[in-house]
């Protein structure tokens, strides 16, 4: 399958160039249709991850595709490059996406349903772009696309339906109708099988504790900072990021001991000092609980579903030597990663669009929804 000129001689490394004009199109070209999966039809699945480096030379380049013309500082990129450096240069992500294509390859097979699983990125190769070309050459007509991410936001959402029709818009020759069509699944926060990875994990991590602190342990959930700005827009109505992850860590926290008090806080801000972002930081959180006599915390990364560097850096490291200055006992939850009920849901999400069920929050998102402006980007 032939690719855009432009495309093809992307240097490895370097994102293939988004079409501004896409940021103004509703839903990115992956409206669904009510109707069930017609027979006959070809049909894939796309896990759709964020991408991450595989070697210390990948790191810069991986950080300029993230955060080209989105205005962060190069101080935080060079800081950012050394957590990544911390780990030879390789984000765990990708082995951690290629092992959830596995178990859904597994899961999917063991129900009988016979449909290819591919896996391709927003920041780092595969690249979607070149997948979705994969996809076309190998005669896929439709694609249900599953995001490594469950929840509202540009970043959370929209930006997966961005990537999707980035790559449509790419396709050339024999597919000049952008390849097969595609939908995303829906937000999945709430998902009992999401839900039930998360509350084994979380009740896990509690029983790591001293047995005499666990009643008093503080559960605190983190998920990525984004800026004010983005959060105020997030979800039809605004708002959703955080109403949705509060909604999640209540299920979670309900699962493990029903009404137990929770906090929700942020983590891994970035972007200048200057643009207030979601607060408060998980650090300063840490250091209020100590100061009020918290004895002990649990961290369970909500907004998260792989143990990847934002988790094992950001909290394993940083935030595990916060509570530890302070005197607290600490332990952190794991994430979903290929808990069998989350791949359960993957399957449950996936059947559902096959059989028409109603597209929810995330799939046929409003045109405004999440919309956050692209900014101009850097001139050479
Ligand atoms: C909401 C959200 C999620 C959760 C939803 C989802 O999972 O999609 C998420 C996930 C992730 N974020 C990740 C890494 C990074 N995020 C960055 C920067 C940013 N994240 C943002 C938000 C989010 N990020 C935002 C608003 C920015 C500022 C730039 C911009 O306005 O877009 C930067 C730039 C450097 C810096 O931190 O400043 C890096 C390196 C990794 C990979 C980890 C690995 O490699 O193991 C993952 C899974
Ligand atoms: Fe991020």
């Amino acid at each position: 399958m032939p690719l855009a000129t432009d495309v093809d001689i992307t240097p490895a490394g370097q994102r293939p160039d988004e079409d501004p004009s896409l940021a103004a199109r509703n839903n990115g070209g992956t409206t669904p249709s009510a109707d069930p999966s017609p027979p006959g039809r070809r049909e894939a699945l796309l896990v759709l991850g964020f991408g991450g480096p595989e070697g210390p030379g990948d790191v810069m380049p991986f950080l300029e595709n993230v955060t080209r013309g989105r205005g962060i500082p190069p101080e935080r990129l060079l800081d950012v490059a050394e957590h990544y450096q911390h780990f030879g240069g390789v984000s765990p992500i990708n082995e951690q996406n290629r092992a959830l294509v596995a178990a859904v390859e597994k899961e999917c097979a063991a129900a009988g349903i016979d449909l290819p699983v591919y896996w391709g990125n927003r920041n780092w190769a595969p690249y979607v772009e070149h997948v979705w070309a994969q996809m076309a050459d190998d005669g896929i007509e439709h694609v249900y696309v599953f995001p490594t991410s469950g929840f509202a936001s540009w970043s959370g959402c929209r930006q997966y339906h961005e990537d999707v029709a980035r790559a449509r818009s790419v396709l050339t020759g024999a597919a000049p109708g952008g390849g097969p069509t595609a939908e995303k699944l829906p937000h999945y926060g709430d998902h009992p099988g999401f839900v039930q990875a998360n509350a084994e994990a979380l009740a896990a991590a509690l029983a790591e504790l001293p047995e005499e602190l666990r009643g008093r342990a503080r559960l605190v959930a983190t998920a990525h900072s984004i800026p004010e700005s983005m959060a105020a827009v997030a979800g039809p109505t605004g708002g959703a990021y955080q109403e949705e992850l509060r909604r999640s860590a209540r299920l979670v926290v309900d699962a493990v001991a029903p009404g137990r008090e929770f906090d929700l806080v942020w983590q891994s801000r970035s972007g200048p000092p200057s643009v207030p972002w979601l607060e408060p930081d998980v650090n300063d959180h840490l250091q209020a609980l100590a100061a009020d006599g918290v004895p002990a915390v649990v961290l369970f990364p909500i907004g998260f579903v792989s143990d990847h560097v934002e988790v094992v850096w950001d909290l394993d490291n940083e935030a595990r030597e916060t509570a530890g200055e302070l005197g607290m006992a600490f332990a952190r939850a794991g994430t979903a990663g290929t808990h069998p009920a989350f791949v359960g849901m993957v399957r449950q999400l996936l059947e559902e669009r096959r059989t028409g069920t109603p597209p929810r929050l995330g799939t046929n998102c409003p045109a405004h929804c999440c919309f956050v402006a692209p900014r101009p980007r850097p001139t050479a």
